[in-house]
């Protein structure tokens, strides 16, 4: 099956009324408690609160990689939690991009095979001009036949990014992207992020803990105990004045 594809308008992702309990009885957890939230199509948002407000368990359900206890969660036009098993890995394979604090390169293979590898997987074969152009895309043309271990951390995870969007997805799912990199190495990749939705358009998620790290999307939600707190949108000002009013969101939030 290929799953409809909705070109008018890149795909956006909407949650209605998500809940998503762990576990039952006595120590069942509400890690999700009723959030409807949607992500228009191009926007980059990032996703932030407190330590077990449900980040991940969002990310995770909106990429179909689990499924919520009830509500309705829509991607790319279609009505995910209807799918199977089968047709959920084939959305996620036609649609979605993901990137991890762990870049997950495979470390006997160069960047260009990294790239190519789990498109191959799919039998979905990219071509070496697409490989390319990604590894251009993330200024990595210069190293496609280098292997991750004479890459920095940066760089690995520029690899890990163009190995999400070489089949260009409509949407790419990044958690704590820039976790495991400093603060320099960090800034790079979210420009690289930034700068990809701006030429690209796919409508990006990601999780982050670092306000500098939201200050290059478009929206910050905020959860708080399983629901959407807040939902601030930024101007394009200095990075520097965005992460400082995150800061301040986070700060009442967290007090
Ligand atoms: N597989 C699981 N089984 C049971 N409880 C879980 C499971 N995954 C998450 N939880 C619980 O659900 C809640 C939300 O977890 P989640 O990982 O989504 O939070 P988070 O905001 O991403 O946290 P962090 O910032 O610490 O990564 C937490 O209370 C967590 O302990």
């Amino acid at each position: 099956m290929t799953t409809t594809r909705h070109d008018s308008a890149r795909a956006a992702v909407e949650l209605s009324t998500v809940r998503k309990v762990y576990g039952a009885g006595d120590r069942s957890v509400t890690a999700l408690d009723g959030v409807t939230i949607d992500f228009p199509p191009g926007t980059f948002t990032a996703i932030m609160g407190p330590s077990g407000s449900g980040k991940s368990t969002l990310l995770q359900c909106a990429a179909g990689l689990d499924r919520p206890s009830e509500g309705q969660i829509t991607l790319a036009g279609t009505d995910i939690g209807r799918l199977d098993e089968k047709k959920r890995t084939q959305l996620r394979r036609d649609h979605i991009g993901f990137v991890f604090q762990a870049f997950n390169l495979v470390v006997s293979l160069t960047a260009a095979q990294n790239v190519e590898l789990p498109s191959r997987f799919a039998g979905r074969r990219v071509g070496h001009e697409q490989v390319a152009a990604a590894l251009a895309a993330v200024g990595l043309a210069e190293r496609a036949g280098h292997r991750p271990g004479e890459l920095s951390g940066g760089q690995q995870q520029r690899v890990a990014l163009a190995r999400a969007l070489v089949t260009r997805p409509d949407v790419l799912f990044a958690d704590e992207p820039t976790g495991a990199l400093d603060t320099t190495t960090s800034r790079e990749v979210l420009r690289m992020m930034r700068m990809l939705v701006d030429r690209e358009g796919q409508t990006t998620l990601m999780v982050t803990h670092d306000p500098l790290a939201a200050a290059v999307a478009d929206v910050v939600v905020f959860l708080k105990d399983g629901h959407v707190a807040d939902r601030i949108g930024l101007s394009r000002e200095p990075e520097s004045r965005n992460a400082a009013s995150i800061a301040a969101h986070m700060a009442r939030l967290e007090a």
